[in-house]
């Protein structure tokens, strides 16, 4: 587990004792945007036109992040518009490998060995975090975008006029809603299971496990209510909560010691995570073996001993009670 420093890997961890404690995520850097006629996104340059067989997505299997990408490529019929590399689920002293003796895919692109040689590769003194997911741009050689939020969003809409495939996970309509409800759930649950499983002081876990039960609790009331967290339309913001939920009570319970409650003991949220998992679709991106691996054998400062627990077992496929 590392970080590049002006090109150099460094095997590093975060440094929580400049911030009491607390987690810090890094922002992501590199933020461009695939567009369909190549202007530019939000944010960064132009360039990045829509094109079949163009882009390329480096993933973990294991990392909920990634996986938002994997839905959207399998929802949004890009699987023969982009191409994927899996990376193996330990991720040790050199980061992120590409080694085909342990559940990675190996690279595709470039047949490298280490994810942080696809970001010097992109800039050869980069200095930063070496995370996943990231799309790459075979026609530039570059990375497009190492945000899961923004790729999701390109995915959403950037394709649609060579797909064909309409279907609107982030409608203009619904927007300022899901903005909102994407707020508390990345700040509270999705990075919030982090911040509770990282936090290396008392005050910090307790902080960072009280917030984490509390929206728990809050969006447990609104799927109690409602069909979905933006009313009755499945959305990106659902699609962000699911990719938290589905690992929570296989990893985040005990080894990030989120265990005041399980999903399986949410009355809505237990059923909303069936329904989610049982779309066209969505079971092939989940891969439970990567998940508990990446984890548990990952995070040696967490868990030395390295031992991956067998179980719980919980059958997200058994007939869901919603709608
Ligand atoms: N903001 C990024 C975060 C991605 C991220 O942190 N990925 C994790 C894996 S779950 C990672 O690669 N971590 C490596 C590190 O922090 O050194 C996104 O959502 O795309």
């Amino acid at each position: 587990m590392g970080l590049l420093v002006k090109g150099n890997w460094q095997d590093k961890w975060y440094d929580t004792d400049k911030s009491d404690g607390e987690f810090k995520r890094e922002s992501a850097q590199l933020r461009n945007w695939v567009t369909e006629d190549g202007s530019a996104g939000a944010t960064g340059e132009a360039g990045f036109k829509a094109e079949k067989g163009r882009y390329h997505l480096y993933v973990s299997l294991a990392c909920p992040w990634a996986h938002r990408t994997l839905i959207f490529r399998k929802l949004k019929g890009l699987e023969d518009y982009i191409d994927v590399s899996v990376v193996s689920p330990d991720m040790l002293d050199n980061g992120w490998t590409f080694d085909k003796n342990n559940h990675s895919t190996g690279d595709a692109l470039f047949d490298k060995q280490f994810m942080h040689q696809i970001y010097t590769q992109n800039k050869a003194d980069y200095s930063g975090r070496v995370t996943i997911p990231v799309l790459w741009d075979k026609q530039q050689n570059k990375i497009v975008s190492n945000e899961s939020a923004e790729i999701i969003r390109m995915f959403n809409s950037a394709f649609n006029h060579l797909t064909g495939n309409e279907l609107d996970f982030y409608p203009a309509h619904l927007q300022p809603q899901i903005d909102e409800i994407n707020e508390l759930v990345y700040n509270n649950i999705n990075n919030g299971v982090y911040r509770t499983g990282f936090a290396t002081t008392q005050k910090a876990y307790e902080e960072a496990f009280n917030d984490l039960f509390s929206a728990l609790d809050k969006v447990e009331s609104i799927l109690l209510k409602q069909r979905y967290l933006v009313a009755d339309t499945l959305t990106e913001a659902d699609w962000r909560l699911f990719t938290t939920l589905i690992r929570f009570d296989s990893v985040y319970v005990g080894h990030f010691k989120c265990n005041l409650r399980t999903i399986e003991s949410y009355p809505a949220l237990s059923e909303y995570l069936r329904e989610l998992y049982q779309v066209d679709g969505v079971k092939e991106t989940v891969d439970f073996y990567h998940i508990k691996r990446h984890y548990y054998f990952s995070h040696t400062m967490i868990n030395p001993t390295q031992v991956v627990p067998k179980g719980p077992n919980i059958d997200f496929s058994r007939q869901h009670k919603r709608g």
